[in-house]
C-alpha cells in the first residue's frame, strides 16, 4: 500500500458549508469537517440522515449545492475525477459472479478498471486481506464476512488514498466484523484514510472518531470519549429483581428523559444531573436494588442525541 506523500501533510479532507438539495428537500445542511490522513472517521445517525450523501460530497461524487472544500488536497468541486481515482468505494449492495474464484473475481475488477499490472495486485490484494488460501473458493460459496473481505480486496485493487466504506459490515457476526475491523486498522496504519457508516457502536467505538449526524445536520463530533463527554447525559444503573415495574414508573418522571432494559438492569438518564439523582435517591436504600451512577453509554448518548434531533427539527 502506498505511504502518504510529503505532499499529504495537510488534512485528507478539509471541507466546510457543504449543503445538498435534492427537490425541496434539504439533505445536507451546513456539513464542516477536518479529517487527518490514516484516520478512521465513523459516521453515524438514524437512518435517512444524510450520511451516505454527506460522504459521497467529500470524495466528489456527488456536486454540493454550496460548499467548497478539498479532499486528498484537490478541490472537491473542479477536482472531483481526480479524486475518484484514488477513492475506494465499498458500497452498501457489492455484487460478485458467484461461479466465479476469489481470485477471478478481483482479476475482473483489475480488467474492468483497466489497471496495469493485474496479477501483481490481485496477488497483493489476496495477501494484504489474508485471501491467499481461499483464491480458488467460488465467491458464492463464502460466507457474510469473507464476502465482505472480498469487496474490501476489490476497492484497494488500484492503492486508493481514501476508503469509503457505507455500512461494509451490515448483516456480518460480531467476529467477522470484528477481523474485518482489525484489516481497517492494519490499513489506516499504512496511510489510508477511511470514512465509514455505522449503525453498530463496536464499529464507532473503533473509529479514530466519529461524527453524528440527523436530518442533515452534524450535532456532534469528536472522539468517542469527547462525544460521550460533551453530552452532557447523567446515566445511571439500577440493578434488582423484576424491574419492569419500576422501568414504567421512571418512564413517567420528567426528570427521566431515557430508560432502558439491558439484562436485569435498567439504564436511567436525563440531561439534568442534579434533578435526576434526587429523583432516584428514594430508590437508594431501597433492598434488593443496586442503584449507582455511571459513565452514559455510546448508545445512551445516540438514543439521547436521536430524540432532541427528533424534537428539534422534525
Ligand atoms: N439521488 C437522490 N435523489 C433524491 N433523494 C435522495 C437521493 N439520495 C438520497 N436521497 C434522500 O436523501 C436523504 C438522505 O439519504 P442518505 O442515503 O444520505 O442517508 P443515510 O443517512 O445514508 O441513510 P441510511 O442509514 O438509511 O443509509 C434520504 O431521505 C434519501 O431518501
Amino acid at each position: 500500500m502506498t505511504a502518504p506523500a510529503a505532499a499529504d501533510s495537510g488534512p485528507a479532507i478539509d471541507v466546510r458549508g457543504l449543503v445538498k438539495r435534492f427537490g425541496a428537500k434539504t439533505v445536507v445542511d451546513g456539513f464542516s469537517i477536518r479529517v487527518g490522513h490514516g484516520r478512521i472517521h465513523g459516521f453515524l445517525g438514524p437512518n435517512g440522515s444524510g450520511k451516505t450523501t454527506t460522504i459521497r460530497m467529500l470524495c466528489g461524487l456527488l456536486t454540493p449545492d454550496a460548499g467548497e472544500g478539498t479532499c486528498l488536497g484537490l478541490d472537491i468541486r473542479s477536482q472531483s475525477a481526480a479524486i475518484k481515482r484514488q477513492v475506494g468505494y465499498m458500497t452498501q449492495k457489492f455484487s460478485f459472479w458467484e461461479d466465479l474464484s476469489i481470485a477471478e473475481n478481483l482479476d475482473f475488477v483489475a480488467r474492468m478498471y483497466g489497471l496495469s499490472d493485474r496479477k501483481r495486485r490481485v496477488a497483493d490484494a489476496l495477501e494484504r486481506l489474508g485471501l491467499g488460501n481461499r483464491r480458488r473458493q467460488l465467491a458464492g460459496e463464502l460466507s457474510g464476512g469473507w464476502k465482505q473481505r472480498l469487496a474490501l480486496a476489490a476497492c484497494i485493487l488500484h492503492d486508493p488514498k481514501l476508503l469509503l466504506l457505507d455500512e461494509p459490515t451490515a448483516g456480518v457476526d460480531p467476529k467477522a466484523r470484528r477481523e474485518f475491523w482489525d484489516e481497517i486498522h492494519a490499513l489506516a496504519r499504512d496511510g489510508l484514510t477511511v470514512l465509514v457508516s455505522t449503525h453498530y457502536m463496536d464499529e464507532a467505538e473503533r473509529c479514530h472518531a466519529i461524527a453524528y449526524l440527523a436530518y442533515g445536520r452534524l450535532m456532534t463530533e469528536g472522539t468517542v470519549d469527547e462525544v460521550v463527554a460533551r453530552s452532557g447525559l447523567h446515566t445511571w444503573t439500577i440493578a434488582g429483581p423484576d424491574l419492569g415495574p419500576l422501568e414504567r414508573e421512571l418512564a413517567g418522571r420528567p426528570e427521566v428523559e431515557m430508560v432502558a432494559a439491558f439484562g436485569a438492569r435498567l439504564h436511567v438518564s436525563g440531561s439534568d444531573g442534579a434533578a435526576l439523582a434526587a429523583a432516584l435517591a428514594p430508590l437508594r436504600g431501597q433492598p434488593g436494588l443496586t442503584v449507582a451512577e455511571a459513565e452514559p453509554t455510546l448508545e445512551d448518548v445516540f438514543i439521547h442525541l436521536m430524540n432532541r434531533s427528533t424534537d428539534n427539527f422534525a
